[in-house]
């Protein structure tokens, strides 16, 4: 095994992926190492994700698009369904993927461009000399090894240490760390152009429950509740097993997976000496859906622009890799996971009989554009009597 290189990425998901692909563009030398046997799998994922977004990372390819969703409905707990269509919203909804073939192809393309990855190689910790990190130390398929690099870029996703070895405070609060869980379940009747969302607190408490579509009669089923501990003791599992008894008592589960989300705010920074942290790991998943595929991978890209910038000057101090940091946080994507943070924080404190109220305000209204601030315009312009209840709503359009 080669043991030295210009930038080390930790970790095989989209933004490990994006971020060893746009390094070796650049000319670096580039070594990803993922601890997993392979990469994609086990999916941790429901798979959707914004068309637009995608597109711009990479090019649709129906060998790992699942599903072609033409609409969205949030369900409220009394059954009101607000509908989002794709040509009432005059742009484009979304795609669910699949994921075991999209994070290879991602890896792929990152090894085609020049990147050594490797599988079954853990990151256990950091290289630290002077404070800055150098590298990490590894098991590969069980032998301990060192690998340096002038930068390490940690994209470990949710359950992610490397930052926090490295000094890095990465705390997620309990009731931030969304619990889930997922079956992928077949012979379902569903509409399959539609990803739907349920919420209320008797079916996903300050969290929601969803069905996307990875077919005509097959999709992903699943749920995240707040991390906290629930009133009667119930996990995920179980308030997914209810939905599932009562609105597909005939399918067929052939996959289950369990993962967490982070729903807090992103790490207080995002670099060190010697290191960048990107997608999960930095927490820049969207606080309202719970959605961070494309997140992960504007991070990942970004964090190799910069750091291969800092590698040609010569200087991976945190200073100058600083620009990634303040980069994500003034992009379109910083405003957005900052406003979305308040505006799942207000939602979480509404019970029932609000979110009932509320959709059934816009049940029946069409929506110009298919986005969160559409959603909480018409919310606030259809409930002149609830102007003091939305006021915190209102507060995040300033
Ligand atoms: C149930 C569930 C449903 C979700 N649904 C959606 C959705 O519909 N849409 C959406 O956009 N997002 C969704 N997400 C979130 C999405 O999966 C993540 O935001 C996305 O995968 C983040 O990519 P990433 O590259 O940062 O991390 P990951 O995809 O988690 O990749 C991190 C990789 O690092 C590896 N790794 C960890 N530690 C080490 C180590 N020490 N050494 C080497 N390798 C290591 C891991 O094995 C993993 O492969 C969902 C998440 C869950 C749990």
């Amino acid at each position: 095994m080669k043991n030295n290189y210009d930038i080390l990425v930790i970790g095989g998901g989209p933004a490990g992926a994006l971020a060893a692909k746009t390094a070796a563009d650049a000319g670096n030398s580039v070594c990803l190492i993922e601890k997993r046997p392979a990469i994609g799998t086990p999916v941790r994922c429901a798979e959707g994700i914004g068309k637009e977004l995608l597109k711009e990372f990479i090019k649709p390819d129906p060998r790992w698009i699942a599903a072609d969703i033409e609409r969205a409905r949030i369900i409220s707990p009394n059954g009101t369904a607000i509908s989002l269509e794709q040509d009432k919203a005059g742009n484009e909804v979304g795609y669910v993927l699949d994921r075991k073939i999209f994070d290879r192809e991602l890896v792929w393309q990152a090894a085609e461009a020049g990147a050594d990855v490797i599988v079954k190689t853990r990151a256990t910790a950091p290289i630290m000399e002077n404070g800055a990190v150098r590298g990490a130390k590894v098991l590969s398929v069980g032998t301990p090894a060192d690998i340096r690099a002038e930068v390490v870029i940690a994209a470990d996703g949710t359950e992610a240490q490397f930052a926090r070895r490295a000094g890095l405070d990465t705390v997620v609060p309990l009731r931030e760390m969304m619990s889930c869980a997922q079956y992928l379940m077949t012979d379902i009747d569903i509409d399959a152009g539609s990803t739907d969302f349920y919420l209320g607190n008797e079916i996903a408490p300050e969290g929601y429950l969803w069905v996307f579509p990875k077919g005509d009669r097959t999709a992903n089923v699943g749920i995240g509740i707040s991390g906290r501990k629930s009133r009667d003791g119930s996990r995920a599992k179980d308030y997914l097993d209810r939905f599932v008894a009562k609105n597909f008592p005939n399918g067929k589960t052939i996959e289950a997976i369990a993962g967490g989300v982070p729903v807090c705010r992103p790490l207080a920074c995002t670099v060190a000496d010697g290191l960048m942290v990107a997608g999960d790991a930095a927490r820049v998943v969207d606080p309202i859906t719970g959605g961070g595929i494309g997140n992960a991978m504007l991070t990942g890209r970004l964090a190799a622009q910069v750091a291969s910038e800092c590698i040609a000057a010569g200087n991976c101090s945190k200073e100058a890799l600083m620009p990634y940091d303040a980069g994500w946080r003034a992009s379109k994507m910083g405003t957005i996971l900052e406003r979305n943070y308040k505006v799942k924080e207000y939602f979480v404190t509404l019970d029932d009989a609000k979110l009932n109220t509320l959709a059934e305000s816009i049940a029946q209204s069409s929506l110009k554009e298919f986005s969160v601030l559409a959603l909480i315009k018409e919310l606030i312009t259809r409930n002149p009597k609830m102007l003091l209840e939305l006021k915190a709503l209102r507060d995040t359009l300033s």
